[in-house]
């Protein structure tokens, strides 16, 4: 298994790219980054894991060279927030971005899972899906947006309000909708075995959840988003990917993917109206082979209330992604 970290030297990159190297499903690590990727890969080399590791800077064909023959590409490359940020203000940075690394997986690794951490992930997974559609090399099962760090957020911020002790993994909580504030809506009526948070406390917890991220921004103070709890999170899905391609079963991760191209996805595009949306997503050696039943249509009546300023939120969000491909905007003029 060949894994390539894109924005490698970055405040995910760095530790995402070290839970990789210690991983023993990955054989080879490239690490990718416009930076840093010669110390960060030297650094990690000393480690005693399988996994062999290059590092990979633009020039060269740097990017090409990382992505040759790999099995999955993880994207954190792009800046952070800033207090006063919202995801979408790091839209201008980004979308070029992941437009670029996409158009470099099209041509050198199209089989490859592709996992996009970086934000708006509403708008960059729109984004790398129509470079693919572009390229001729769409394969919707194999592109993900990452959301499992407000699937983290939920397990561990619920034992937390209802006073659970033990392994907070062992909740199962689907957190569905997209990655931003109110998009974000985690199904507490769901969560398996079955939580009971004390009503006073329902609103709060889900305001958690929805603006976690704010709450790192804030607590670093100008010098960041959540880095190291993403690391965590970007990991946990990547190495279920990996166990699901070498054919282990019974995975299911709530993840942003393209519904009409995965079986079970045209139902909830048709009812939220979004072709876009993180639900939990069986995986399989081909990646997303299906979506578990109809989650958003069982969800109560507090939960369907937040799925309505989801739907509103996140339609405007992957239109803003898919046209900046479509109808891209014309190039800044040279001074
Ligand atoms: N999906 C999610 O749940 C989360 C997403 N994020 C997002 O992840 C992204 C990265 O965050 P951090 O690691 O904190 O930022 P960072 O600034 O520490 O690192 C980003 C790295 O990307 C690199 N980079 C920039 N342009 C590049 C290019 N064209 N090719 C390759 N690498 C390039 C930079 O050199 C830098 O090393 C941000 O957009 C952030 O908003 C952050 C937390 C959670
Ligand atoms: O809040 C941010 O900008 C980073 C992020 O996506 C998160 O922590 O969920």
């Amino acid at each position: 298994m060949k894994a390539v970290v894109a924005g490698a030297s970055g405040g995910i990159g760095q530790p995402l790219s070290l839970l990789l190297k210690a991983c023993p499903l990955v054989d080879n690590l490239a690490l990718y980054d416009v930076v840093n990727t010669p110390g960060v890969a030297t650094d990690l080399s000393h480690i005693s894991s399988v996994a062999k590791i290059e590092g990979f800077l633009p020039a060269d064909g740097g990017l090409n060279k990382a992505l040759e023959g790999a099995d999955i590409v993880v994207i954190p490359a792009g800046i952070p927030r800033k207090p006063g940020m919202t995801r979408d203000d790091l839209f201008k940075i980004n979308a070029g971005i992941v437009k670029g690394l996409i158009e470099g997986i099209a041509t050198t690794c199209p089989d490859a899972y592709i996992l996009v951490i970086s934000n708006p992930v509403n708008s960059t997974v729109p984004i790398a899906a129509e470079v693919l559609k572009k390229a001729g090399k769409f394969n919707p099962k194999k592109l993900f947006g990452v959301t499992t760090l407000d699937v983290v957020r939920a397990e561990t911020f619920v034992q937390q309000a209802t006073g659970g002790s033990g392994d907070p993994r062992k909740t199962v909580i689907p957190v569905i909708g997209g990655h931003s504030g109110e998009t974000i809506v985690p199904l507490w009526s769901k969560a398996k075995p079955a939580v009971k948070i004390p009503e006073d406390k329902l609103d709060a917890l889900t305001y958690r959840v929805q603006f976690g991220g704010d709450e790192v921004v804030k607590a670093k103070d100008g010098t960041g988003s959540a880095t190291l709890s993403m690391a965590y999170a970007g990991f946990r899905f990547a190495e279920s990917i990996m166990k699901a391609a070498k054919g282990e079963t019974g995975i299911v991760e709530p993840t942003f993917v393209y519904l009409p191209g995965v079986p079970g996805g045209d139902a909830i595009a048709k009812e939220t109206g979004c072709d876009f949306f993180s639900v939990p997503v069986h995986l399989g050696k081909d990646g997303a082979e299906k979506i578990e039943g109809n989650i958003v249509g069982e969800a109560n009546e507090y939960e369907k209330k937040l799925l309505v300023k989801c739907y509103e939120g996140l339609k405007g969000n992957i239109e803003k992604g898919v046209e900046f491909v479509v109808n891209p905007p014309p190039p800044a003029e040279k001074k």
